[in-house]
């Protein structure tokens, strides 16, 4: 809430001050939490920690859950309930879950028979769930989207899922301010999707790590929503925590008549565009770092490898590894050209494609659809494109779609006009590419294995993936005003492949890895990790290290998706590093992969030469699967900003050691095969007669928490009088973000909302929802 009057202010600076509802010395912040969005995917564990604690959802008005990431997108028009829609048994379960919980937990949810399901960034803004100067979060990496709308809005972890339900707060601390400036008018066929692209391939993965980056300049503030979106979205992509835009005329145009924004012209929308009309960033704020970009620099640009940083202009070339001064970067590219099957020096626009994806949290709104659409009217998919979908953001957005026939338009050029939902854009349902198949995507990560084992992404926008559609390779949109001549197709009618799930994606190995897996000699494989985490102590620690000589590990990598299917927090051991550790052909392990080899199956610690370890996605599996395996600490120059908390509330120490002296002598100990030694009570790593290699730094409260054991939610807790005089202020001040329509509007204040009813009932199961609540 407002208070003393202090120097010039970033925009993050005054949302964040607006929202502490405590600070600790040591600069650690409880921070008031004004809007939670919930998934199928991150939320099960911890509403089972929630129950198994005997807690209650604090704020259910503030709450709002959908199912998205595992769910088909085949048509709904028989639906009944999750049971008999979803075939597969572990998304079934995991969709399953969250009905009961939303249930017995009395949330708001849109479920799948209701009109307003979708992705869950699509539709906090879309409701006006997502306001401006209010604390989003979700968990799930890219609730950086909301950020557009000058809120502070990012991922968290199941374990920050579970506190935030309880408590209605998160435990952090200040970010660093990053000011990316974009001038000038956008050249024709350039979108906010090329911008962010652009600033990503600029300032690269890490860029904007342990930072929060506000997009500013002429060329933001001519955009619309939708647009800046698609921007703040991916500034997990560039290694910010949150991304974040000023709100303007655009933004509060956009929430006038939204259900959940305060009535259009009343005296509370009046009160509300007064405060929001005060989020700007003051002249003489204090940046930690200012980036200019002019818009003439800016082109239709595509990724290449597989990091959204490997980017080039569509009228460029494939990369080679002498295009780089860095080795790790050589390497990198050397290893990005092997799985992408690229050579160096090939023009882009010679790529040929397989696959197109227009959908996902960056690009499946309205405005995606529309300039899409508008390429590819009157044209046809070209005759090598096996399959080319597009997947709305919502039901909402389909709903929009269809009333301007843009679904005709579509179907006529050769597309498959789908459902929402996440789909192929992580490949969590059966929307999947087969190895080595290559997709145009309009989606935020073309990580290794993203869009299914083996499958090579290129990123672009969806006017860019519309045209490779029809071009049948990577293509530019520009050359688009002039007539293009792509082959027919037969009989005009899309051909439509099943998706080729490899062996190790079926629910069957899914099993078998949960259960007891085996190593190469056949020998079962068990569970290192306790059975329950979060409470173990942690202070001394000796053991075997395993090397990796690799940057930008990300959390696809360290568990890919197929594995996220669980409603359980224990089991992922086997599964850490699997399209790394496990030949995909013979399922057999890879006997040059460093954990496959002696004495490395023991490693407590995982030691990184490169930078930003854990980078992505905000998936806990990650952590678990690492402690599950048996590794409590890792050692990094640096990681991914919801990694690395995801890491201490699971009782394991991430160090940050960036001095390249000590780093180096770390990993000779490691690849010498020798133990190490991790002293936190002293800050110190040790080698294995006990001498010193170098001391550490570590926050204070975390280091607090660790050797304690303390339980961060038990914590907050016992401060449940300041949060209850927060919220005393914050109902004072802006009230239109207590109590959100939803709940009232069912006329059951505070009681569940409805989800259909499945034939075996488990918990208390509502009526069957005929027809979806209206706004
Ligand atoms: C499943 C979820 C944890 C994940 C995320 O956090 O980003 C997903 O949405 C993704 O895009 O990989
Ligand atoms: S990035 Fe993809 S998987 Fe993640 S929330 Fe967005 S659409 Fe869903």
């Amino acid at each position: 809430m407002p208070g003393a009057v202090r120097g010039p202010q970033t925009l993050y600076d005054k949302v964040f001050h607006d929202h502490i509802v405590d600070e600790k010395e040591d600069g650690t912040v409880l921070l008031y939490i004004d809007r939670h969005l919930v998934h199928e995917v991150t939320s099960p564990q911890a509403f089972e920690g929630l129950r198994n604690a005997g807690r209650k959802v604090r704020r259910p008005d503030c709450t709002l859950a959908t199912t998205d990431h595992n769910i088909p997108t085949t048509s709904r028009k028989n639906f009944k309930n999750v049971t008999t829609f979803i075939d597969e048994s572990d998304s079934r379960i995991q969709c399953e879950t969250l009905e009961d919980n939303v249930e017995e937990f009395g949330l708001t949810y849109f479920g799948l028979g209701d009109k307003r399901q979708g992705i869950v960034h699509i539709i906090g803004p879309e409701q006006g769930f997502t306001l401006p100067g209010t604390t989003v979060v979700c968990g799930d990496s890219h609730t950086s989207t909301h950020g557009a709308f000058g809120a502070l809005a990012f991922g968290i972890g199941t374990s920050e899922v579970e506190h935030v339900l309880a408590t209605q707060t998160i435990i952090t601390r200040r970010s660093k301010n990053i000011k990316v400036e974009v001038e000038g008018d956008l050249a024709p066929g350039v979108s906010s999707k090329d911008i962010i692209l652009y600033v990503i391939g600029q300032i690269g993965t890490a860029g904007g790590n342990g930072s929060v980056i506000e997009f500013c300049g002429s060329a933001i503030r001519g955009l619309s929503m939708e647009a800046r979106m698609s921007i703040c979205n991916m500034s997990i992509e560039a290694g910010a925590r949150a991304g974040m835009i000023a709100p303007d005329q655009i933004t509060f145009e956009y929430l006038k008549g939204r259900p959940l924004a305060p009535e259009y012209d009343s005296a509370e929308w009046k009160k509300a565009v007064n405060y929001w009309q005060s989020l700007r960033s003051d002249p003489g704020a204090k940046w930690d770092e200012e980036i200019f970009i002019d818009s003439k620099d800016v082109a239709p640009t595509v990724s290449w490898g597989t990091s959204p940083q490997d980017v080039v202009s569509i009228t460029g070339v494939v990369p080679g590894p002498d295009d780089f001064q860095n080795e790790d970067k050589k390497q990198a590219c050397v290893r990005a050209l092997e799985y992408m099957g690229l050579t160096a020096g090939t023009p882009m626009q010679e790529i040929v494609l397989d696959k197109v994806f227009i959908g996902s949290c960056t690009n499946a709104r309205i405005e995606d659809l529309r300039i899409a659409a508008k390429v590819v009217e009157g044209k046809q998919v070209a005759a090598n494109i096996k399959r080319a979908m597009i997947v709305p953001g919502s039901g909402l957005v389909k709903r929009q779609a269809e009333a301007e026939g843009l679904d005709k338009i579509f179907e006529a050029a050769g597309f498959e006009w789908r459902e929402a939902g996440c789909s192929m854009c992580l490949g969590m349902n059966p929307d999947i590419l087969a190895p080595q198949e290559r997709c145009a995507s309009t989606s935020n990560r073309n990580f290794e294995g993203r869009q299914g084992a083996g499958g090579r992404t290129h990123l672009m926008s969806p006017a860019m993936a519309a045209a490779a559609a029809l071009v049948g390779k990577l293509a530019d949109v520009r050359k688009f005003s002039a007539n293009i001549h792509p082959t027919p197709r037969g009989k005009g009618s899309p051909r439509v492949d099943v998706a080729h799930p490899s062996d190790i994606e079926s629910d069957e190995d899914l099993d078998k890895y949960f259960d007891d897996p085996e190593d190469s000699q056949g020998n079962t494989v068990k569970s290192k990790a306790p059975s329950t985490v979060g409470l173990q102590k942690f202070t001394q620690l000796k053991g075997i290290a395993a090397p990796m000589d690799r940057a930008n590990v990300d959390t696809d990598a360290i568990i890919p998706k197929q594995f996220l299917k669980t409603i359980k927090r224990s089991g992922l051991g086997s599964a850490l590093f699997h399209a790394w550790r496990y030949d995909p052909k013979t399922g057999k392990e890879n006997p040059d992969f460093i954990l496959n080899k002696e004495p490395y199956r023991n490693a407590k610690i995982l030691v990184l030469t490169g930078p930003n370890f854990g980078c992505g996605s905000s998936r806990e599996h990650a952590p678990w699967a690492l402690l599950d395996f048996g590794i409590w600490c890792v050692i990094a120059p640096s990681y991914g900003d919801i990694f690395f908390n995801n890491t201490f509330k699971n009782a394991m120490l991430p160090l940050v050691i960036d001095n390249e002296a000590d780093l180096a002598a770390i990993a000779a100990e490691a690849k010498a095969g020798r133990e190490i030694e991790v002293d936190l009570p002293n800050q110190a790593i040790k080698d294995a007669s006990g001498k010193e290699i170098c001391k550490f730094e570590v926050e204070s409260f975390r280091k607090h928490c660790l050797v304690n054991g303390l339980d961060d939610i038990g914590l907050t807790m016992m401060v449940d009088d300041k949060i209850a005089s927060f919220e005393l202020r914050r109902t004072r001040d802006f009230p239109w973000l207590d109590g959100s329509g939803y709940l009232k509007n069912t006329g059951v204040a505070g009681g569940p909302i409805k989800v259909a009813a499945r034939g075996v009932p488990k918990t208390r199961r509502g009526e069957e929802l005929k027809e979806p609540l209206e706004w």
